[in-house]
This record gives structure tokens, C-alpha cells and sequence, in this order.
């Protein structure tokens, strides 16, 4: 707060052209810049084989009959879990972070920062004291191309999702969810999954997950070129129902079943639990219910479980204890984040997430998304929003913003509408405003 009110004393009025100027020579610098940053992919994901660092030996705890673990069975986890130590865990963040707006900079312009006058390490320095255990490194999980157009009303052309897969994967992304292999009856936009995959196979260096709901799901990816594979499992029996058309037990039993076949395959297996705090149905989701679902995907092999907040609904006064459940269960680095932002609670669910150990994130380009099961779910958190949040934080992606802002506007532009991102609109205008000058 200091070191802001600092900043519009220092430099020209806001709504000055002087000050125009130099925000839109700053984003065009932040652009530029982001262009050259090195893309730091995170690593392949392990094999089905690798279990990981358990954070407890323990056979799975006892369930009750409806398959929950009872509150006081998952509050002893809680008190005997050792988190397993994130590497920069108690170190300052300011020691490998670089990635800072104000570093885009040309030197002439340092004096218009309009967003502190202290030096980078300074400001570091204030971060790191207010806001603890943030990761050196974010891995970004894009799902625009399935989690985003399964819910478009019109189905976009093939060559356009292709198109947008790959300017999504020449940003830097390591991972793009490219497609489902579900039933079209249910999901007719994804109807072309084929097709999809044919393309997007020869793409190297990303990896490429497909949703399977079950094996006829798995067998059509895996001979499509499938890579990867996402299993989607959900904490509440009604969501269970109206998207995969079976109880939890049952879709757990297919899974098991898909998990063995991609180990035989060796394709890795993605596990997805929706619903982690609210279903559209049931209303608010036990964590421990949560909890259970993500033991049961992690103990089937999934590499990393991602924990999705379907509806959108939660704050970080539910998915904290939402997440220390399932921490208590499945080791941190096995868990992403997914959440979608009809509450606008996205950012602030994804700091806590962060700092609480997490350091993989879903999101989707210009915020496409939402469930057709899922009644007035809108679209995941934009991945522009959270790269533009974890480039102010110093925290590398290896995603260049500028590169998934132009894919974005790709497809808005087929889409015939705005972009779900904020940071990538206010860019956009700026950049505008700035060529008009
Ligand atoms: C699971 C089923 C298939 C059950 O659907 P069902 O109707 O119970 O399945 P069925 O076994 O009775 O088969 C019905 C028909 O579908 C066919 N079929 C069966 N399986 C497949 C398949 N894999 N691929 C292609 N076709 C398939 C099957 O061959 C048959 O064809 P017919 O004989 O009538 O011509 C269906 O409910 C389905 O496809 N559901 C998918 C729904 C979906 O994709 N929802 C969106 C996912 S988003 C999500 O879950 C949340 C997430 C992951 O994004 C995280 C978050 O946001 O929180």
C-alpha cells in the first residue's frame, strides 16, 4: 500500500497522456519482454508407476457406508501429516524470482513504474513478508480447447481448434487438455476428437491430456495418438449422476479399470475430482467426501489429481479446509488447482492454493468454459489473468503472456465475443491506446 501510494505521488497523474503513455510503454515492454523469457517447462509427469512420497503409510482410512471418510478419522490425519517440504519453503521468494513488471522497463522510463518507485528487491522484500510459501514455479494446466469449447452452444470447426491448440502450445505451455473422449450424444462438441488428436499428436514437447470416461473412452484415445489420458471423478453422488451417468463407486470401478489399461500402455493418467466445494445439486461438499475421491484416484495411479471447483463457488474460507483435507490424504505435489470464476474468486482461491503448497493450476484461455451439466457454472479462471498474477508475484510459468493473449483473441474473435480475461482486456486496451498516440 506504502509503495504504491509512492508510485502516483512520483510519476504523472493517471489520467494524464503522460501517464497513458508511459502504462502502454510498459505493457508493450511487459510484452515484448515476456517474448524472450525463457520457456521453463515443467517436467514430463511421471509414470503411472510413480506413486511419489506418501505423506502417510497408512491403509486408506475406514469409510462409511456412503463412502466418506467420517470427520474425526480425517482430523487424526490432519494432526499425524507431515507435509513434505516445498524446496523454497522459508527461503525468500526474491532469491530466484526476476519475472517483475518493473524489470521490463527500458532504463529511461524507470522513473513513470506506475506500480512502485522501490526497487525490485524492495519490493520483493514487502511480498515476501506479507505473503508467505509461494512456489518458485507454477505449472499452468490450460483446458480451453476442452473444458472451454465442451460448452459452447455452437461446435467450433475442427481446423479451428487445432489452430487454437496450437498457438496455445507455442506459448510456452507445457500442458494443453486438447479434447474428450465421451459419448457425442452427451458432449456433441467434442464429437471430433479424432480428428483433433490426428493433428495434435506430432506436436512435440507438450503434452497433450484427453478426458476418458471409460474404456471404450481410453481405447478410442489411445489409438487416436492419445499421450495422456484424464480421468473425472466427482465428490458429490448428484453431479456423479448427470455428468458420467453413474455413482461415484461405479465411476470409480471404471476408472480403475482405465487406470490399468493406460499402466499397461504406459500412458500416464490425469485425475480430476469436480464439485470440490459445491455441487449445483447438493449444495456445499464435505472436504472429507473430497478427500475420499482424491485418495481413490491417487491410489488408482493418477500422476497428479487436480481438484476442481465446478460451480465456482468457493472463497478461501471453504477450499482451505477443502484442501488441508485432501493434503492430509494425497501429498501436495500431486495436486492441482481448477477453478472456475463465476463468483470472480478464482486469483484469490489460487493464492491460497499456492501458498499452501500447490504449485499446479488449470485455467483457460480467455476464460472459456463452463459445464453442460453444470447449470450456471461460467468459465475456468483465464489462464491471461493467472500468468499475469504470477509474473507480479515473480513466480515463473515459462508462458509468454502476449502469446496466449493473441490465442485468446483467435478465439474470441470466431467466438464473436469479449474475452473472459480481465488482465488481457485492460492489456489490449492499453496497447490500443497506445498506437493511437
Ligand atoms: C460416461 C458416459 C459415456 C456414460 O453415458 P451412458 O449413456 O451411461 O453410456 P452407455 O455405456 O450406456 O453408452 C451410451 C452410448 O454412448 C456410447 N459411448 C459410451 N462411452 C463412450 C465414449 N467414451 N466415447 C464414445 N461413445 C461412448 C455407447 O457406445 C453408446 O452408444 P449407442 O450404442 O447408444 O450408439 C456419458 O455420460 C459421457 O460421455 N459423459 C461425459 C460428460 C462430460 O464430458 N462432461 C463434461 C466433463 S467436465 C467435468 O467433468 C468437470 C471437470 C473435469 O472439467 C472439472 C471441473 O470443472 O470441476
Amino acid at each position: 500500500m506504502l509503495a504504491a501510494s509512492r508510485v502516483w505521488s512520483r510519476s504523472a497523474s493517471p489520467s494524464s497522456p503522460h501517464a497513458l503513455t508511459s502504462a502502454a510503454a510498459a505493457v508493450s515492454s511487459l510484452l515484448q519482454r515476456s517474448g524472450m523469457q525463457v520457456s521453463q517447462k515443467s517436467q514430463a509427469p511421471p509414470g503411472l508407476a510413480d506413486t511419489g512420497d506418501r505423506t502417510a503409510d497408512a491403509p486408506p482410512p475406514p469409510c462409511s457406508s456412503s463412502g466418506d471418510f467420517r470427520e474425526e478419522e480425517y482430523a487424526s490425519r490432519r494432526r499425524t501429516n507431515q507435509r513434505h517440504p516445498l524446496p523454497n519453503r522459508g527461503k525468500s521468494i526474491g532469491e530466484n524470482h526476476h519475472v517483475l513488471y518493473g524489470s521490463y522497463l527500458p532504463q529511461n522510463q524507470q522513473r513513470y513504474r506506475y506500480y512502485s518507485s522501490s526497487s525490485d528487491q524492495e519490493r520483493i522484500g514487502i511480498v515476501n513478508r506479507m505473503i508467505h510459501d509461494l512456489p518458485r514455479f507454477v505449472k499452468i494446466v490450460e483446458v480451453g480447447p476442452r473444458d472451454g469449447l465442451q460448452n459452447e452452444k455452437n461446435t467450433v470447426p475442427t481446423p479451428v481448434k487445432i489452430e487454437l491448440i496450437k498457438r496455445l502450445a507455442a506459448s510456452g505451455l507445457s500442458v494443453v487438455e486438447a479434447t474428450s473422449f465421451v459419448s457425442p450424444k452427451w458432449v456433441p462438441q467434442l464429437a471430433d476428437a479424432k480428428d483433433v488428436m490426428e493433428v495434435v499428436r506430432n506436436i512435440t514437447g507438450v503434452n497433450f491430456p484427453v478426458l476418458t470416461p471409460n474404456l471404450k473412452g481410453f481405447h478410442a484415445a489411445a489409438a487416436a495418438g492419445a499421450k495422456e489420458v484424464a480421468i473425472f471423478a466427482s465428490a458429490s453422488e448428484a453431479f456423479s449422476k448427470s455428468n458420467i451417468n453413474c455413482s461415484i463407486k461405479e465411476s470409480l470401478a471404471r476408472y480403475n479399470d482405465v487406470a490399468l489399461a493406460a499402466k499397461k500402455q504406459e500412458i500416464p493418467v490425469r485425475g480430476y475430482v469436480s464439485c470440490v466445494v459445491g455441487c449445483p445439486v447438493e449444495g456445499s461438499v464435505p472436504p472429507s467426501n473430497v478427500a475420499y475421491v482424491a485418495k481413490e484416484l491417487y491410489d488408482m495411479g493418477c500422476y497428479e489429481v487436480s481438484l476442481g471447483d465446478t460451480i465456482g463457488v468457493g472463497t478461501p474460507g471453504t477450499v482451505v479446509p477443502m484442501l488441508e483435507a485432501v493434503m492430509s490424504v494425497v501429498p501436495v505435489e500431486k495436486l492441482a488447482v481448477h477453478f472456475h470464476d463465476t463468483y470472480g474468486q478464482s486469483l484469490s482461491n489460487i493464492l491460497i492454493s499456492l501458498q499452501m503448497g500447490v504449485n499446479v493450476v488449470d485455467s483457460s484461455v480467455a476464460g472459456l468454459g463452463g459445464c453442460p451439466y453444470a447449470k450456471g457454472a461460467s468459465g475456468n479462471v483465464a489462464t491471461e489473468d493467472v500468468v499475469y498474477m504470477l509474473n507480479g508475484l515473480g513466480i515463473k510459468t515459462g508462458v509468454n503472456l502476449g502469446k496466449v493473449m493473441a490465442a485468446g483473441e483467435f478465439i474470441c474473435k470466431h467466438l464473436g465475443r469479449q474475452s473472459g480475461s480481465k488482465a488481457a482486456t485492460a492489456l489490449s486496451k492499453v496497447t490500443a491506446s497506445a498506437s493511437k498516440l
